[in-house]
């Protein structure tokens, strides 16, 4: 695979799944995402840099998010390998740079980049999710898009199927082209049992307006394996680095 080859030379590839809010299905799709890459044998490895909302597990401060990433590419939970995944992690479930604020802490884009470049062993491709939505700050001055911009990573934008996704979507999409990033598309994901009103519309819309492919439309509450194989054509897309004829073909619309 060109993405091999690409390893040796330039470390791995680095992918940021950012998310049109908290709670949109960033990790959910990460985790999926993180499987089909791995059926596409792609030695992926995780990243949530930072994370808020965490308890002590064997005296260490941990997140379910980071677990959940470390547990789809079966990456054993010990206290190295976590503090590798996450090594920004607070206890309350609240904004980032609050909750380092409260530890006496800060966050920057030099030393969550610095540690994300350390943290690199036979990877070839990294895949790092964001907290909360694209400009979530790390302090007064920075955010999570500095992280993206300082990795040089491309973006996948997870896109929750709700009123009012469509503003946060293109708001989202105009700063990361603002950046010069590549974004390699968009996944949408049915929240709610029954889907958003009008929903096919905003889809519509959205693939309309949004200058990068959708991927997949996640539909609320899919098997697992479900899940997995409608990432698949963007696991293709990664794996295969920016190689049209390599990919499969996004999504259809419906
Ligand atoms: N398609 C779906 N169907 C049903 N539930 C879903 C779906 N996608 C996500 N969820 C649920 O919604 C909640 C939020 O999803 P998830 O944790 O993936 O969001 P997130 O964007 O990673 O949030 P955070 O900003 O906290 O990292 C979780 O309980 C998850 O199981
Ligand atoms: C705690 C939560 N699950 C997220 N990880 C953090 C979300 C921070 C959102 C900050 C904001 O945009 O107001
Ligand atoms: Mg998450």
């Amino acid at each position: 695979m060109i993405i091999n080859q690409k390893a040796l030379v330039e470390g791995p590839a680095k992918v940021f799944v950012t998310g049109t809010d908290t709670g949109v299905g960033k990790t959910t799709v990460t985790q999926a995402l993180c499987r089909a890459l791995q059926q596409l044998e792609v030695r992926v490895g995780v990243r949530k840099p930072v994370s808020s909302g965490a308890c002590y597990q064997q005296r260490q401060l941990r997140n379910e998010d980071a677990l959940a990433l470390m547990d789809a590419v079966g990456m054993p939970v010990t206290p190295e390998n976590y503090q590798r995944v996450n090594p920004f992690c607070y206890a309350p479930a609240i904004a980032p740079h609050i909750a380092a604020a409260h530890q006496q802490q800060s966050l920057s884009t030099n030393r969550i980049a610095a540690h994300i470049h350390a943290s690199i062993d036979t990877e070839e491709l990294l895949v790092i999710e964001g907290a909360g939505g694209w400009l979530v700050p790390l302090s007064m001055e920075e955010t999570m898009a500095d992280v993206a911009t300082a990795l040089n990573a491309e973006v996948i934008l997870v896109i929750g199927m709700q009123l009012g996704c469509i503003n946060h979507a293109l708001l989202t999409v105009a700063d990361i082209q603002r950046r010069g990033l590549t974004l390699v598309g968009w996944v949408g994901n049915q929240l709610t049992p029954e889907p958003m009103v009008c929903c096919a519309e905003n889809y519509d819309t959205l693939a309309r307006m949004i200058p990068a492919p959708c991927w997949a439309k996640i539909p609320f509450s899919p098997e697992p394996e479900t899940l997995t194989r409608l990432l698949l054509p963007l696991a293709q897309r990664l794996a295969t680095g920016n190689n049209p004829a390599a990919a499969l073909p996004p999504a259809s619309h419906p």
